[in-house]
């Protein structure tokens, strides 16, 4: 079921009503026949902070979204673990930290983020850092709130620099990955903006920009054959459940994941890089689960919001061994998804443990699925980890 996220929850429902029901046909965006509608309400205590990340994620997606669509060779670069980083990375981390900083001014600002500005200190990055600063400039002009951009190239290098908080159990962190899916981002697929906030070790709200994911259920699809309008904006808040609204600003909708409870005609998501989770351990996972549908690889988070919004009804990640979680590649997509009514847990069914640091201390792997398939989603992958380990 979807139901309408109005926000103007001080006014008469009759009124709510008068006001909302003309915006499910603003710019086309109008609902599909089969979701009920219902107004709710989702004032939250983070309110101020859940606007405040809709909007520096909605930015940084049109940041990123120029990037990708004029790509060259200079925009891209490799860091110390030869993973690739891009112009468009640092130019929305430094887009999320100024709006952060701007919109919440009056609290301590720590901000837990992939990026940092080292390489693009070197000399020879030079037209790099103007590249970026322009972009960053661009960006913020383009917002009617933020009229006038005269940052320094200093200005955008703090701005990246102040995402290296260790995060912890204490007090207010955001939690910030600025683009998910870097290859993805590359090859012109699916990627995310994935912005969270961690308040006392918990995840309080998560909001996640998928530039490229359709606004239609993406079932069934593989990541090179989406079609339709794309460009999702998911956000949740602890106690408030999952909404949807497209990155132009259509109306939201409130989703849920999937209600399916017989695995056989469950469909599951996975990394589209095989270095990213082991694939021939998640077939025999599917395998024993009866799934007869093939997985869905798709790039970054956009996994968890997909998911969310019942797409699929399972996601599997299994990092090869030694690979350390970050957090910033999970909290917003967990909070997504649990608060549209799934789980997600380690491997052997711990919660995600999101205060420890950057990095998430795991068991194996992570899993994430509704509260009905979960006990057979968990006795399935036991044994599959048990089966590869005698293998070896
Ligand atoms: N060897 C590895 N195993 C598991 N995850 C990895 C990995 N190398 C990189 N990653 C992470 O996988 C993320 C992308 O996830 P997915 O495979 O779901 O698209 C990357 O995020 P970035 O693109 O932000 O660096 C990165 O943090
Ligand atoms: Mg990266
Ligand atoms: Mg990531
Ligand atoms: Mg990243």
């Amino acid at each position: 079921m979807i139901s309408v996220n109005c926000g103007l929850c001080t006014l008469k429902p009759q009124i709510k009503a008068h006001l909302l029901f003309p915006l499910f046909s603003s710019k086309n965006k109008t609902l599909p026949s089969s979701y009920s509608v219902k107004i709710v309400s989702s004032m939250s205590s983070y309110d101020k902070e859940l606007a405040a990340a809709k909007k520096a994620a909605s930015l940084a997606a049109r940041l990123c979204q120029k990037v990708q669509k004029a790509l060259v060779r200079s925009d891209v670069q490799s860091k110390s673990d030869e993973s690739p980083v891009t112009v468009a990375d640092y130019g929305s981390q430094a887009v999320v930290s100024l709006v952060l900083q701007k919109e919440i001014p009056s609290k301590p600002f720590s901000l837990v983020a992939e990026e940092d500005s080292a390489d693009i200190r070197l000399d020879a990055a030079k037209e790099t850092r103007e590249r970026i600063t322009k972009l960053v400039c661009d960006t913020l002009a383009s917002d009617e709130s933020c009229s006038v951009c005269n940052l320094s190239q200093e200005d955008v290098l703090s701005a990246i620099d102040s995402g290296k908080s260790e995060g912890g159990s204490r007090g207010r962190h955001w939690v910030l990955d600025p683009i998910d899916g870097t290859k993805g981002f590359l090859r012109g697929d699916q990627y995310a903006i994935a912005l969270a906030l961690l308040d006392e070790g918990r995840v309080v709200l998560g909001v996640l920009a998928c530039p490229n994911l359709p606004l239609k259920s993406i079932s069934g699809s593989s990541q090179k054959n989406l079609h339709g309008e794309v460009g999702c904006l998911f956000y949740a808040a602890v106690g408030s459940g999952t909404y949807m609204q497209s990155l132009d600003g259509s109306s939201a909708v409130k989703v849920q994941v999937s209600a399916i409870d017989n695995t056989e005609e469950a469909s599951f998501f996975e990394s589209y890089e095989a270095a990213h989770s082991q694939h021939d351990l998640t077939n025999t996972i599917a395998r024993k689960l009866g799934v007869k549908a093939p997985p869905v690889r798709i790039d970054s988070q956009a996994k968890y919001g997909a998911l969310s919004r019942g797409d699929g009804a399972i996601y599997l990640r299994f990092p090869h061994k030694g690979y350390q979680e970050k957090i910033w590649d999970h909290a917003a997509g967990c909070i997504v998804v649990t608060e549209a009514g799934g789980v997600a847990t380690d491997a052997a069914g711990n919660p995600l443990d999101f205060s420890r640091g950057r990095y998430l201390d795991l068991d194996t792997g992570i899993i994430v699925t509704n509260q009905k398939l979960m006990p057979q989603l968990l006795k399935a992958v036991k044994e599959s980890l048990e089966e590869k380990s005698s293998s070896l």
